[in-house]
């Protein structure tokens, strides 16, 4: 592989932002593909994949390259000699690669890969957190594969078309996908592409969504003309999934407490040609209280830690910290604790995270059962995604139902 000048700047200047700003990542790049109309493809996809790279890397990167945060831009540049020398990539001889100790990279990684944390690059709280929760061997080889590319899946609408028709179609876009047993609405593409700019995408055929993440809606066993609250629906992948299972009949009351995210959901309702949505902001207890004893299943899709989807978001790494957890324990507990009660008599709840601790799983569960708000509810299942078994995101979620009073 030869390294452009542009290109390699691009990724430079991308690093600075995320490493030194604390902008997210998905956002920065997003940003630099649209620097030069000239760029094609693979120019794009080097920038994306070399920068989501370093970002997972950054721990182990900046150890052999012997550089610390705040990032001066030389430091940069050697972070990006790592990872080209790692890669077995020649380095041009611009001023930035001069006196590049090849071979010492190549012995400190040897020497750092014997080491968990940093061969997978990640803070020591982090590491001494999932020990403590998962063991050493499941955590092993969960963070290792925590750092594999993830898969592009498609969710199927199935409001609009089929999933064979879907197939073809992209076909004729020169996007091949296949079928994933197990997951009725799913299609990998076995080759990434931009599925945005596909005629399927605009007109609203499918959703970008995780197959593990597609099995939570259908986990609420949701019927068309069922009154059903999705409390935490951000943007509303799971809100659009559960309107498809619902035949766009009965009505669903999408809420978060981000209206902007709300914003976003009305969009892509908008393409999905879904008509059952209504959306409200959480920004006191009243909608809440207003619907409870009132829904016949309740999505609380909680916000959480992100550990099972650190493949799609590496820079929360580096973001999160072991405060941040502890309020999310917290936050999570009390959405049980106030949001189940919108849950009528004989009705059904999915609690559901994107994260792989119990603490967040099922102890949540465990705890809200035994207190005064949950002692109406009884446990019917729960799953455990874990993604070096699965293929997929890491998940947990729970069925819960309300005894009739
Ligand atoms: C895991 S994300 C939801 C993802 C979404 N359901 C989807 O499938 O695309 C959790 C969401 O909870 C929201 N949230 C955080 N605190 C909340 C609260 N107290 N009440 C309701 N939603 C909250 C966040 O804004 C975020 O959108």
């Amino acid at each position: 592989m030869r390294l452009h000048r542009n290109l390699c700047f691009a990724v430079i200047d991308g690093l600075h932002l995320i490493f030194n700003e604390g902008d997210y990542a998905d956002k920065v790049i997003q940003q630099l593909l649209k620097r030069d109309k000239r760029w094609g493809s693979r120019d794009r996809g080097f920038i994306a994949e070399t920068v989501y790279e370093i970002v997972r890397y950054k721990r182990l990167y900046s150890e052999i390259a012997d550089v610390k945060a705040p990032y001066q831009r030389d430091n940069l540049w050697r972070i990006f000699a790592v990872w080209a020398t790692l890669k077995g990539i020649k380095l041009p001889d611009w001023k930035y690669f001069t006196d590049t100790p090849s071979r010492k990279i190549k012995g400190r990684f040897d020497e750092l890969s014997k080491i968990r944390k940093f061969k997978e690059s990640i803070p020591d709280w982090m590491d001494d957190l999932g020990v403590k929760e998962l063991g050493e061997a499941i955590w092993t080889k969960e963070i290792a594969m925590q750092n594999e590319q993830a898969d592009v899946i498609l969710r199927v609408n199935t409001l609009k078309t089929t999933k064979k028709d879907l197939q073809q179609q992209l076909q004729s876009e020169e996007i091949e996908t296949e079928f994933l047993e197990g997951y009725p609405s799913a299609l990998k593409l076995t080759e990434r592409a931009n599925v945005f700019k596909t005629e399927a995408f605009k007109k609203g055929w499918f959703e970008v969504q995780d197959a593990s993440s597609q099995l939570v809606a259908a986990y609420l066993e949701v019927k068309p003309g069922m009154k059903v609250v999705d409390a935490c629906a951000g943007a509303g992948g799971k809100t659009l999934h559960l309107a498809s299972l619902m035949e766009n009949k009965g009505q669903i009351i999408a809420m978060d407490i981000y209206e902007s995210k709300l914003k976003k959901l009305k969009v892509r309702a908008k393409r999905n040609d879904v008509h059952n949505i209504e959306m409200k902001v959480i920004d006191s207890t009243k909608p809440i209280k207003k619907l409870y004893d009132k829904a016949d299943r309740l999505l609380i899709d909680a916000p959480c830690s992100g550990l099972g989807v650190l493949r799609r978001n590496p820079d929360a790494k580096w973001k999160l910290g072991p405060s941040f957890i502890e309020d999310i324990k917290k936050t999570q507990a009390e959405l049980l604790s106030q949001y189940s009660r919108m849950v009528k008599p004989g009705g059904k709840m999915v609690y559901a995270t994107c994260s792989i601790l119990p603490f967040e799983n099922e102890n949540q569960i465990d705890s809200f059962l035994t207190s005064a708000e949950g002692k109406n509810f009884k446990f019917v299942k729960d799953k455990k995604i874990l993604a070096h078994k699965s293929g997929f995101d890491g998940f947990y979620m729970a069925l819960l139902e309300r005894s009739e009073d």
